[in-house]
């Protein structure tokens, strides 16, 4: 008999900078019955301290990231306040051919784009609690200088008035109970 492996699920994780995506998908990455994998993206921003090259990120030239586009290796790429940001396509089609549940953590123009291509995909947009939590988040992280955290902040209330794009709004307001109502969603469509 041909064993054949059922194609994992595509998911899209989006919500403005400093949500708390990064922290509700480590949470997510624990639960070993998810079944999960994590697309690294490539990108252009520099990278943070706490980042490493091949982990958090492919860390490229403008140069590369362009030469990327023009092969055609890219699911979706957008730019976000300033830098590029892209999906590599191979990995994901590999992932999710092994049975992968792929777990895309994209902005809103790049998830844009997936949607189009992917109407499978499992669409999950987090929203703070507040717009003045969101603010202390982002600034509590320490990551963006003064400028950055204002344009990132603009574009954050553009990216959420977008959220019934997604066939998920989840609220992080506690990061468990945020991460429990992922699992939830992954579960009944898995
Ligand atoms: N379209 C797209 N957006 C991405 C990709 N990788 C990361 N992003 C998004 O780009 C935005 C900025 O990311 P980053 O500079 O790491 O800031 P952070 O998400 O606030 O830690 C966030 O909304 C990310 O989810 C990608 O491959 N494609
Ligand atoms: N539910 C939460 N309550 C309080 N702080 C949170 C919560 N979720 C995340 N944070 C904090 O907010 C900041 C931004 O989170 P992060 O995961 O980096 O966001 P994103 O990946 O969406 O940019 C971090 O300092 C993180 O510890």
């Amino acid at each position: 008999m041909v064993d054949v492996v059922k194609k994992g699920l595509l998911i899209i994780l989006s919500g403005p900078s400093g949500v708390g995506k990064g922290t509700v998908r480590q949470e997510l990455f624990k639960d070993e019955s998810l079944n999960l994998a994590y697309s690294i993206s490539m990108t252009t921003r520099k990278p943070r301290p706490a980042e490493t090259d091949g982990v958090d990120y492919f860390f490229v030239s403008e140069e590369e990231f362009k030469q990327r586009i023009e092969n055609n290796e890219l699911l979706e790429y957008a730019q976000f306040v300033g830098n590029y940001y892209g999906t590599p396509k191979f990995y994901v089609e590999k992932l999710l051919d092994e049975g992968k549940n792929v777990v895309l953590e994209i902005e809103v123009q790049g998830a844009l784009q997936v949607m189009a291509r992917c109407p499978d995909a499992l669409t999950i947009f987090l929203v703070p609690p507040s717009f003045e939590e969101l603010e202390r988040r982002i600034r509590g992280r320490r990551t963006e200088a003064e400028d950055v955290v204002r344009e990132r902040l603009d574009k954050a209330s553009k990216e959420i008035a977008t959220k019934d794009e997604y066939k998920y709004v989840v609220e992080n307001d506690d990061v468990l109970a945020a991460k429990e109502h992922i699992a939830k969603i992954i579960k009944e469509n898995s």
